[in-house]
C-alpha cells in the first residue's frame, strides 16, 4: 500500500469550494486503485485567517508542511479583508520561495467538450515552465514621499542559476514532449535583465541540439497564442510573463477555471505544491457554479508527481468525457454544478473497477 499525506489549503473564495471537490475526486481515485491510500490534514489558513490572528499562516507554519509528501493548495486572496500583496506574499509565495518551489509547471492544451474562444484552436498541446522563485515578483525596491512627489522602486532579480535552472527543465521537458522550446522574452524594451536571459538561453540551447528551438517577444508571443497557439510546444518564461502567458492559455482552452499549475521542488529537499492557474474568483464565490476542473487536472499533475501517471491520464480523460457529454459548469457553457460535475467524474471514476 503506498501512502501519501497531503497538507490541504483551501484559502480563500473558490478555493474553498474547488478543494473540497477534488479530494472527493482523490478519495475515489484511491478506492478505484486499491493500492493507494491519501492522508488529509487541512489548514484553515488564508484572509479570514489573516483577520484573526494579523498574519496568513502561524509563525511555524513551513515546519509544519515541510514534513508532507505535497501541498494541495486552493486558492489565497480577499481584497475585501486583506490587500493582495500581503495576503499573497504570506501564504503562497511564501511557500514557492522557501521550499524551493523553483519550477511552475502549467500546461494548456485543446480540450474536448470545450468550446475554445478561438476560431482555429487547432488541437494547440503546449506547456509553459514558469521561473517561479526570482525575476519580477522581489521584494527588492521601496517607496519614497508621499503625494505628487512619491517615487516607487521595483527591481527584478534574474540570477544565473535561476535563469538557466529554467531553461534546462524545459528543455529536458521537451525532450519527452515535441522537442521545441520557445523562450519569452522582451530584450527590445527591457535593458538588464532581458538580454542576459536571451543570452542564457543561447548557451543553454547548444547543450541540446535535438532539440528545436525560437525565442519571441512576449507581446508578439501574447498575440501568437490567440492566432495560432498550436506553435508551441515548452515555453520557458520568467516569472511574470509566465503568469500572464498561462492566464491566457485557460482562456484559450475555454476558462482559466479549468488551468492547472504545479510548483515543483527540484532538490528533494521541500514537498511540491499543486493549484489551480485561477484565483479566489470573489465574484462568484458562495454560488456553488466554481468549475472544479483546475483543481482536479492539478491533482492528476500530482498523481503524475507521484509516479501514478496512468491513473492520471485516465482521470483526465473521463474529465474530458464528462465535459464532452455537456456537464460542465457555467463558465464553459453549462448549467451544471461544482458538485454535479465532480460527482459524475467520481461516478465514472468508480465505474472502472
Ligand atoms: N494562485 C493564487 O492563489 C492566485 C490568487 N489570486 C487572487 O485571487 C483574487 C481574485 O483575483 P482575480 O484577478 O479576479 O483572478 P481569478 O482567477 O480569481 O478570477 C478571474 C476571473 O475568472 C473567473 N474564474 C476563476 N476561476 C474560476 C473557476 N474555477 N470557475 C469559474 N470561473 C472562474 C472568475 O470568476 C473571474 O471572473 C485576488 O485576491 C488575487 O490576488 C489571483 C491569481 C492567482
Ligand atoms: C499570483 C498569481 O497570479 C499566480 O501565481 O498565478
Ligand atoms: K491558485
Ligand atoms: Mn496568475
Amino acid at each position: 500500500m503506498k501512502q501519501f499525506e497531503l497538507a490541504v489549503i483551501p484559502g480563500d473564495g473558490i478555493g474553498k469550494e474547488v478543494v473540497p471537490a477534488a479530494l472527493d475526486v482523490l478519495r475515489t481515485i484511491a478506492e478505484v486503485h486499491g493500492g493507494l491510500k491519501f492522508k488529509f490534514v487541512e489548514f484553515p489558513w488564508g484572509c479570514d485567517y489573516y483577520v484573526e490572528h494579523g498574519k496568513m499562516m502561524p509563525d511555524d507554519g513551513l515546519q509544519i508542511l515541510q514534513g508532507f509528501d505535497a501541498i494541495f493548495l486552493g486558492a489565497i486572496g480577499n481584497p475585501h479583508l486583506v490587500p493582495d500583496h500581503i495576503s499573497l506574499w504570506g501564504l503562497l509565495l511564501k511557500i514557492r520561495r522557501e521550499f524551493e518551489q523553483v519550477i511552475n509547471i502549467r500546461p494548456a492544451k485543446y480540450f474536448r467538450g470545450l468550446q475554445s474562444p478561438l476560431a482555429n484552436p487547432n488541437d494547440f498541446d503546449l506547456i509553459v515552465v514558469r521561473e517561479n522563485s526570482e525575476g519580477e515578483y522581489s521584494e527588492v525596491g521601496g517607496r519614497i514621499y508621499r503625494g505628487s512627489d512619491e517615487i516607487a522602486i521595483q527591481n527584478a532579480v534574474f540570477t544565473r542559476k535561476g535563469t538557466e535552472r529554467a531553461m534546462r527543465y524545459a528543455f529536458e521537458l521537451s525532450k519527452k514532449r515535441r522537442k521545441h522550446v520557445t523562450s519569452a522574452t522582451k530584450s527590445n524594451g527591457i535593458f538588464h535583465t532581458m538580454p542576459f536571459w536571451d543570452e542564457v538561453f543561447a548557451e543553454v540551447k547548444q547543450d541540446y541540439p535535438e532539440v528545436e528551438t525560437a525565442s519571441y517577444h512576449i507581446d508578439a508571443m501574447a498575440a501568437f497564442f490567440v492566432t495560432r497557439p498550436h506553435m508551441f510546444d515548452v515555453i520557458v518564461a520568467s516569472n511574470l510573463f509566465g503568469d500572464i502567458l498561462t492566464d491566457l492559455g485557460g482562456a484559450i482552452m475555454g476558462s482559466i477555471g479549468i488551468a492547472p499549475a504545479a510548483n515543483i521542488n527540484l532538490n528533494g529537499k521541500y514537498p511540491s505544491m499543486f493549484e489551480p492557474v485561477h484565483g479566489s474568483a470573489p465574484d462568484i464565490y458562495g454560488k456553488g457554479i466554481a468549475n472544479p476542473i483546475g483543481q482536479i487536472w492539478t491533482a492528476k499533475m500530482m498523481l503524475d508527481h507521484f509516479g501514478e501517471e496512468e491513473l492520471g491520464s485516465v482521470l483526465l480523460k473521463i474529465v474530458e468525457d464528462v465535459t464532452a457529454d455537456g456537464i460542465k459548469t457555467p463558465d464553459i457553457g453549462g448549467k451544471a454544478t461544482t458538485r454535479e460535475v465532480t460527482d459524475e467524474i467520481c461516478r465514472r471514476l468508480k465505474k472502472l473497477v
